[in-house]
């Protein structure tokens, strides 16, 4: 695409300098609130570029591994600090380029924060135990060695938090880090990177490459130095780097993507499970691989449980994402607004019942972007598309149930298994669900989507590589153990 005058180019960083792609091209991106406004351009970097990252990661590696993890964390801490102190800029730059609100932006600005003290803090926490030999005159114990350079692949979805909270722990337990954002985001994920550059990481610690994700993505997936590459994106393309790396006898970690259900059952808090509904399943545009997209509400409340939600999705805002009054922005993309409206097509042809939504929003402001009205089906039957498939769009299908264990039945009948919920005062009924959902994140009484930094984050079945990552689990893929006996 053209790239307007004053535009700002962001550079790849490699090796501890800003620079340009040999490839000399740029790629531009537009808010899809208001795709007159482009919000800046990034290279189209080529092999070369990438083969330059890791080769400064690759020498950068020995010395930054053998710092304590106390000096480590001072790093971290700094690029914490700074990004603190850019919150305000980071979060607009993200919420044009991506169109997330501003306000979910910068919540999700200040979760980096977090996410970054949080891993400087975990320089300073135990890395092994000592485990009793049986030989009475030596000593067995536990210790981590980095896997080294680390290959880290984001999506556009959490354009600050998914990069930090693949690379803070990377960083802290002593690896190097190339870092691959999504195109679609890549402006956001380049402040980011300024945050770690002005925190003074020694060169070649953390870099930078962007650029397609045929060619960078893949390349770092491929390339014998990457000792581990950690990706969240789409099934498709995490499977196909599953397959690259575990090829050349790397480690790989994918979290990809969900189809998260609600169980509303007949003892439910009503109200509570309709504002969870409306909040898991259509904040940020539906665009969370945790979002709700099926709720499967119990017979004797679903009419009640029905009426609320719709009165509800009938007041939302949708808008620019700048807006104070937005509720809802648009989907990220022309591409993603075009999947949408396609499996809303679907849904209508394969019998669901459309109760609200369901068109492009089109008329003044939003001509310019992609704007998409909030959508709830019913009737929604467990082989339609809308019920197996991901959506990645403010799309919700009603599913009605007799019973806790019909409900759980449908809950658990697709491919994925990343987040649940249930809405239940019965005791009983959370015992069941904990025990008996197919999930990595089972919620009782509070939305799907939404995860707490501390706490271990991943899916079971196709949902994810089966690894998890942030809290203390993520030290489980960012390093290997080796066991010392010493005599
Ligand atoms: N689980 C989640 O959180 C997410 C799920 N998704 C799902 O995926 C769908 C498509 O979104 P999309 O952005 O295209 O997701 P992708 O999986 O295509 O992209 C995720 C990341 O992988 C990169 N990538 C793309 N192709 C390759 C490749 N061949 N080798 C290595 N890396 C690659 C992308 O780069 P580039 O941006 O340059 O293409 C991006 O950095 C969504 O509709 C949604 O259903 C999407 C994002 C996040
Ligand atoms: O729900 C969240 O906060 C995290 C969602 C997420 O990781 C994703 O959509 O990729």
């Amino acid at each position: 695409m053209t790239v307007k005058a004053n535009t700002q180019i962001f550079l790849n960083y490699v090796d501890g300098e800003w620079c340009e792609s040999i490839s000399k091209e740029v790629i531009g991106n537009e808010s899809p609130s208001n795709t007159e406004d482009v919000v800046g351009s990034v290279q189209k970097s080529t092999r070369k570029d990438l083969e330059e990252a890791i080769a400064a990661a690759k020498s950068a590696k020995k010395k930054w591994g053998n710092l304590t993890g106390n000096e480590r964390a001072d790093y971290l801490y700094k690029a914490a600090d700074i990004l603190e102190s850019r919150l305000e800029e980071i979060a607009t730059c993200m919420a044009r380029e991506m169109g997330k609100t501003l306000a979910e932006s910068k919540g999700e600005t200040a979760r980096g924060v977090a996410i970054l003290r949080y891993y400087a803090g975990e320089g300073l926490r135990k890395v092994g135990d000592v485990i009793p030999s049986t030989d009475s005159e030596a000593l067995m114990f536990t210790t981590r060695a980095p896997l080294g350079v680390v290959g880290v692949i984001t999506p556009w979805n959490f354009p600050v938090a998914i990069p930090i909270w693949k690379s803070a722990p990377a960083l802290i337990y002593g690896n190097t880090v190339v870092i691959k954002p999504a195109t679609e985001a890549a402006v956001t994920g380049a402040k980011v990177i300024e945050c770690f550059a002005d925190a003074g990481f020694p060169s070649g610690v953390i870099n930078m490459v962007t650029g397609q994700g045929s060619v960078i993505g893949q390349g770092l997936a491929d390339h014998p130095d990457v000792n581990g590459i950690t990706f969240t994106g789409s099934n498709k393309v995490g499977r196909q780097i599953g397959q690259s790396v575990l090829a050349r006898g790397g480690k790989y970690q994918l979290e990809m993507g969900g189809k998260n259900p609600v169980i509303v059952a007949s003892d439910a808090d009503i109200d509570l499970a309709v504002n969870a509904t409306i909040s898991g399943g259509l904040r940020s545009t539906g665009q969370k691989c945790t979002a709700t997209s099926r709720v499967i509400v119990q017979s004797d409340v679903y009419e009640s449980f029905k009426d609320k939600l719709i009165e509800k999705v009938r007041e939302i805002k949708v808008g620019n994402s700048l807006l104070d009054e937005t509720w809802m922005g648009p989907s990220s993309s022309e591409g993603q607004l075009d999947t949408v409206l396609s499996y809303i097509r679907k849904g209508i042809n394969e019998g669901a019942e459309l109760l609200i939504g369901g068109e492009r929003l089109t008329g003044g402001d939003y001509d310019n972007g992609y704007y998409v009205q909030p959508t709830v089906f019913e009737g929604v039957t467990n082989e339609m598309a809308i019920a197996q498939e991901e959506i990645f769009g403010p799309v919700l299908a009603l599913m009605k149930v007799n019973s806790l264990e019909e409900g759980l039945q449908l809950a658990n009948d697709v491919e994925y298994g990343l987040s649940a919920s249930i809405f239940t005062t019965n005791i009983k009924k959370m015992l069941t669900f904990i025990n008996d959902m197919e999930a990595g994140l089972v919620r009782v009484n509070a939305e799907s989507a939404g995860v707490e930094l501390q706490a271990p984050f991943g899916g079971m079945k196709q949902s994810s590589s089966h690894s998890r990552e942030q809290g203390q689990a993520a030290i489980e893929f960012f390093t290997a153990i080796k066991t010392v006996f010493v005599k």
